[in-house]
């Protein structure tokens, strides 16, 4: 899903916290959003998701100001599950969309395997480790093949076994499903593993986007490469 952003801003009690005059997110791609604390990463993202209002812009979705709400998700980095089982989680949205049975099951059978879940498919989900959830709330997230995924620091607490089977799969329905993704990140590491965009902002104005490559490797931006280096940008 490509998503067109045009003078995008966001104030909160008076206060500037997003001022963007133009980004285009590509579809098919995923897409790292990074920068300091308080640079408006989440705020972006949320905007995109229609979880907060904006105050000004338009933000097109596939060329479209209606919401894609039926064609986009959100992972955030607290798990956020229904009360029930594993297994009712991953089920829920696909129900919502009125799947066949026989579809809900196979999909979920293969999600729980590709995540390592199916010992605890009849688990209640508040029972399960942080790691766990965090995995079930992403199958939930991928059951219906979203056009659209945002996710934000989804592996912020999680161990590298963990975080690296949530990458593989984030990388799998990439591209096999061709699953456009917007991802905030502090882990530059993993920025540079699983993105082909990346987007830096600082105190909520956009400084670069470009490729992953050019971002890590040979970005002219004075910002950019002082921040790839680790410097703290202020
Ligand atoms: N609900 C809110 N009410 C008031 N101010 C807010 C609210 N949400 C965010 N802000 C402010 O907006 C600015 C941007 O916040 P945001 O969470 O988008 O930053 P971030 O880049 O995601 O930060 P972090 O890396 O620390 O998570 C911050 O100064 C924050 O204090």
């Amino acid at each position: 899903m490509k998503i067109e952003i045009e003078k995008l801003k966001k104030t909160y009690e008076g206060v500037m916290v997003l001022d963007i005059e133009r980004l285009t997110i590509k579809t098919g791609k995923i897409t790292a959003i990074v920068g300091p604390n308080g640079a408006g990463k989440s705020t972006l993202l949320n905007l995109i998701g229609n979880l907060i209002q904006k105050d000004e812009g338009t933000i097109l979705y596939n060329g479209d100001t209606k919401v894609p709400e039926k064609d986009m998700t959100l992972v955030f980095q607290e798990p956020y599950l229904i009360g029930s089982t594993v297994k009712k989680n991953i089920a829920y949205p696909m129900k919502l969309r009125k799947y066949f049975k026989e579809t809900i099951e196979a999909r979920t059978q293969e999600l729980t395997q590709e995540l390592n879940l199916e010992a605890l498919l009849n688990k209640k989900a508040n029972q399960l480790s942080l790691g766990e959830m965090q995995k079930v709330a992403l199958a939930r997230a991928l059951s219906f093949k979203p056009e659209l995924l945002l996710l934000d620091e989804p592996c912020a607490s999680i161990d590298p076994y963990t975080t690296s089977e949530i990458e593989k799969i984030l990388m799998k329905m990439n591209h096999f499903e061709n699953t456009t993704m917007v991802m905030v990140t502090h882990n530059l590491a993993q920025a540079r593993r699983l993105a082909a965009e990346v987007i830096l902002l600082k105190k909520g104005k956009l400084v670069e986007c470009c490729s992953s490559e050019q971002f890590f490797t040979h970005s002219e931006n004075e910002e950019t490469k002082r921040f790839v280096q680790g410097e703290l940008l202020i």
